[in-house]
């Protein structure tokens, strides 16, 4: 059987094009969601994702107020900005694009973001909302991204031995819970953990976001199992390449994502899900 090449970006379109819809039927309640950008510094990395960030939100009628502020910028600017946004009625989600300079402490700014205006999902107390089950209020983007990749494509996570290589609070950890939620068997592994290759051999699911390009081998991977590549490893070569040896790995998989064009897009899509929850919830 030949393998299906999951599309993450038509599948991405999918949701912005449900979304710009109920976008549309909200507007005629006089609810326009907002999503503040906040950028600090010049990574040109950085300013493609809050450029196609941006984008989307055009594209489904959100509203975006763009902040690019300076590598100097101070901590306690920072937070009076965010303060002013958390009281600001037509922001209805605030994104502080990571990483942040080195002189900002990060989970301090996290921590100042209202969790109702969290469309990251990156606040501990959404966090911890998600770590015992409630998943009825944002859900973090990459993973939520992940499943729906995943339902959409008609496959199964439960009883499924999912392996998530990768301990992130933004990928790794998430990601997993999510897994466990939808009553998947999961193993987290790690940079530390003995025999990683034996233990993906054994994966149905295996999810990889380590941030080293080509990771995941041929010979690590199950015939039958459905790979999802949350890497996004920048080649000298300026080319996208992915955590997992997409050539080498696809003709034994049952399923694949690619990089670029696989959970990359899903990423975007799902925050625009949450800036329309959170318009909803604040409205
Ligand atoms: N507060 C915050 N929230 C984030 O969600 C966040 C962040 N900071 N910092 C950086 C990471 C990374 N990230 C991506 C989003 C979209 C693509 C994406 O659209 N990728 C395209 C290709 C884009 C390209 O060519 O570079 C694809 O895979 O097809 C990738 C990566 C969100 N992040
Ligand atoms: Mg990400």
């Amino acid at each position: 059987m030949s393998t299906l090449i999951i599309d993450g970006k038509k599948i991405s379109q999918d949701i912005k094009d449900e979304l710009k819809k109920e976008v549309e039927e909200l507007s005629q309640k006089n609810i326009i969601p907002g999503l503040a950008v906040i950028l600090v510094g010049n990574d040109p990395a950085s300013k493609v994702y809050v450029n196609n960030k941006k984008k989307a939100c055009e594209y489904i009628g959100i509203k975006s107020f763009s902040y690019e502020l300076p590598q100097e910028t101070t901590e306690e600017e920072l937070l009076n900005l965010i303060d002013v946004l958390n009281k600001t009625k037509e922001v209805n989600g605030i994104l502080v694009q990571l990483p942040l300079p080195e002189h900002i402490n990060e989970s301090k700014i996290l921590l100042s973001i209202d969790p109702i205006k969290d469309v990251d999902c990156f606040h501990p107390y959404n966090v911890g909302l998600i770590s015992i089950g409630k998943m009825d209020g944002f859900l973090p983007c990459t993973p939520a991204g992940i499943i729906e990749l995943i339902k959409r494509s008609n496959i199964e996570i439960e009883g499924k031995n999912c392996v998530v290589v990768g301990r992130s609070n933004i990928v790794g950890k998430p990601v997993s819970q999510l897994l466990l939620s939808h009553n998947g068997t999961v193993t987290t592994c790690h940079s530390r953990t003995k025999e990683l290759a034996k233990i993906c051999q054994e994966a149905d699911l295996l999810v990889a976001a380590i941030g080293r390009p080509q990771f995941i081998k041929a010979d690590m991977v199950k015939e039958g199992s459905i790979l999802i590549d949350v890497g996004v490893n920048r080649l000298d070569n300026g080319k996208l390449c992915g955590d997992i040896d997409f050539e080498g790995c696809k003709d034994k998989a049952l399923a694949i994502t690619p990089v670029p064009g696989g959970v990359g897009p899903m990423t975007i899509a799902m925050l625009m899900k949450n800036c329309v929850k959170a318009a909803l919830m604040q409205n």
